[in-house]
């Protein structure tokens, strides 16, 4: 296993001019050894590219990729010693399970005792100890990518293994199972896992961190709780959370808060420079105040969402729309109601060209 240092950039077209040109924008930063690690962001933003830069498969246009600091950006993927698990299952149909998941040991010629044990192993923590014998041929495509993920597992020398997206083809039903089953396997391998997703609740299930990816760039890498407490960026907290953060546009004068034609008192505790700012909260953080409150913003009841376990209160001022996740008891609530709503506390966020300020 090796730690990974990235500090590079990449245009697939040749002499890059302006953003818009690059795959990658200058990016820096480090995958430590044995980390579980998950690439997260929307159609097209460069999770692949950065994937495949990893593992040799793309040469960065600029800069270097490193494996304890070592040079390897322009090493094959068999000179990495990377393992990489793609989207559809990559098996040889005419052998059985056994021979697929020993294929990769043999390449390495492991002794045969040696790769009969690590089989047995990675076969149980799949689940597919009963299945040892049959053909690929007729498995289901579940079962085949499963052996794809037990192929990218059962080297245990490898300096990292790549997933990407591994789970398109699986059930539903087994997805979830699948990705518990991955971070138990990650505990007990410990192997330098990354993943690449473009589902939040599969990379903050299996990540201890999350690169959020927005247009070729690294917005934020953190855990699942720093991505939702903190967000850096206003595209994290738009894409992390289900409904995403609610932001405000305003202006911070006097200690108040200027927003959608109202003012709101900032708590006495918040220190904060005058200034234009984006105020953002997360919707478990409003609550309906008091009318008048310190913090809090006077709206109208727009729609009632009752989900089971809680209500989306949604709430408008000026056309803009702020969303509360509350207790199941708001459904008390009802369209054109006049409520206050509390957007200041610990957890509100200020923003300044999209970058958090405080
Ligand atoms: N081989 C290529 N040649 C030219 N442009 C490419 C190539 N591969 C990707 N791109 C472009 O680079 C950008 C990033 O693509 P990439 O596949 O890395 O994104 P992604 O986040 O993995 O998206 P997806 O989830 O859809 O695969 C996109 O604009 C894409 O069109």
């Amino acid at each position: 296993m090796a730690r990974i240092e990235l500090d590079l950039a990449h245009a697939y077209r040749p002499n890059p001019q302006q953003d818009s040109d690059y795959a990658l924008l200058p990016l820096k930063m480090a995958f430590e050894d044995g980390g579980a690690y998950a690439l997260l962001g929307p159609s097209g933003c460069g999770k692949t590219t950065l994937l495949n830069i990893m593992s040799g498969l793309v040469t960065p246009s600029q800069g270097t990729v490193r494996f304890d600091g070592q040079d390897m950006t322009r090493m094959t993927p068999q000179q990495r010693n990377i393992a990489q698990v793609f989207q559809f299952p990559v098996i040889y149909d005419t052998m059985t399970v056994a021979e697929n998941l020993a294929f990769p040991l043999r390449n390495r010629k492991m002794p045969a005792d040696q790769i009969k044990k690590r089989v047995g192993v990675i076969a149980e923590m799949l689940e597919m100890s009963g299945q040892l014998n049959q053909r690929a041929a007729g498995l289901a495509a579940d079962a085949k990518q499963k052996i794809s993920l037990g192929r990218g597992l059962v080297r245990p020398d490898v300096s990292a293994v790549l997933f990407d997206e591994p789970l398109t083809v699986i059930d539903p039903h087994l997805k979830w199972q699948l990705r518990r089953k991955l971070k138990q396997i990650h505990h007990e391998l410990k192997l330098t896992l990354i993943y690449v997703t473009h589902d939040q609740v599969e990379a903050l299930t299996f990540a201890d961190q999350v690169v959020v990816m927005t247009r070729g760039r690294a917005v934020q890498v953190g855990s699942a709780a720093d991505l939702f407490e903190r967000p850096k960026h206003t595209f994290v907290g738009h894409f992390i959370g289900s409904p995403g953060m609610n932001f405000l546009s305003g202006q911070h004068t006097g200690g108040r808060f200027h927003t959608l034609g109202a003012t709101v008192d900032m708590p006495a505790n918040r220190a904060l420079p005058e200034g234009a700012y984006k105020l953002g909260v997360r919707p478990e953080h409003v609550r309906v105040a008091e009318a008048g409150a310190v913090g809090a913003l006077p709206m109208t009841v727009t729609q009632v969402q009752d989900v089971g376990t809680h209500v989306i209160l949604s709430v408008a001022r000026e056309g803009q729309v702020l969303k509360a996740r509350l207790a199941p008891d708001a459904t008390l609530w009802a369209p054109g109601d006049a409520v206050w709503m509390q957007v200041m506390g610990p957890q509100t966020c200020f923003y300044q060209n999209e970058e958090i300020v405080a």
